[in-house]
């Protein structure tokens, strides 16, 4: 079941509208949502984790709308999201910062634990989850934030610039990843990444100055261009002909 969010406007503190009366309703499966620095896309990710309050609006997710206690509790239950900051927490090993992902997730303490081993397996960290997370490098706390967004089995899964360091080897496998578990998870990951998107994902959003420039199927973006481009140009330039270049 995908997240919905309708008539969404979202400012910072004393800063210019970001978002403004903004509604969407994800697809389910892997969706990437792509668009320049500053078109809006983290704030957006943090109002579907319920991290920021839109000032109007609401967000859902099948018949839960998170509005109230309870029902902001329910959502995040079903909700995982990696940040585009990702923290160690300070003494805490691998292992233990992903089960403490999962326990403040609604898990229990057992079932987060055992939970944990098979989030590290997936992020092909299971060698690291003895290392405090404080002695990580940028890279590898970047796949421990993925692993504690996949911990607690969400149904949605907004994951924010997750390949943002990773070394080639490791974004190939977090692309494996994505194409291997979107049947069951949907995902909404954001990215400057334009490479293999057709191999990754089903449905594209180009989010610029805060509006939907573009929302379809991975094969409508890259039909955009014409026929001659190549593959792994195609992603480009469609992107390209949509986004305002800043100045
Ligand atoms: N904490 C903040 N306080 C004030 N303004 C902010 C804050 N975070 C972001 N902004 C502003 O909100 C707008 C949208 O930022 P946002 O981080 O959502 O964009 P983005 O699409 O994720 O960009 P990037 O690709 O660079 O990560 C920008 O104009 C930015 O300057």
């Amino acid at each position: 079941m995908p997240i919905n969010i309708s008539n969404c406007s979202f400012s910072y503190r004393r800063g210019l509208p970001v978002l403004q009366q903004l509604s969407i309703s994800f697809e389910p499966g892997a969706t990437v949502l792509l668009g320049p620095n500053g078109a809006g896309k983290s704030t957006l990710m943090g109002i579907a984790a319920t991290a920021l309050k839109p000032k109007t609006g609401e967000i859902g997710l099948g018949t839960v709308t998170a509005v109230g206690r309870s029902a902001v509790r329910e959502y995040r239950r079903r909700v995982g999201w990696l940040p585009q900051q990702v923290r160690p927490v300070a003494g805490l090993r691998v292992r233990e910062q992903v089960a403490y992902g999962g326990w403040l997730k609604g898990m229990s303490r057992g079932a987060a634990w055992d939970a944990s081993a098979g989030a590290l397996a997936k992020v092909r960290m299971s060698q690291l989850a003895d290392r405090r997370s404080a002695e990580l490098s940028g890279g590898q706390l970047r796949r421990l934030g993925i692993a504690q967004a996949l911990v607690h089995d969400a149904e949605v899964v907004l994951l924010d610039e997750p390949t943002a360091g990773l070394d080639p080897s490791q974004r190939s496998a977090f692309r494996k990843l994505l194409a291997e578990l979107q049947d069951a998870v949907s995902f909404i990951v954001s990215t400057h990444q334009t490479e293999d998107l057709a191999a990754s994902y089903r449905s594209v959003v180009v989010l610029d100055q805060g509006r939907v420039r573009y929302q379809g199927s991975i094969g409508e973006f890259l039909g955009r261009v014409p026929a001659g481009v190549s593959e792994e140009r195609r992603a480009e330039a469609a992107y390209s002909e949509l986004v305002v270049e800043e100045a």
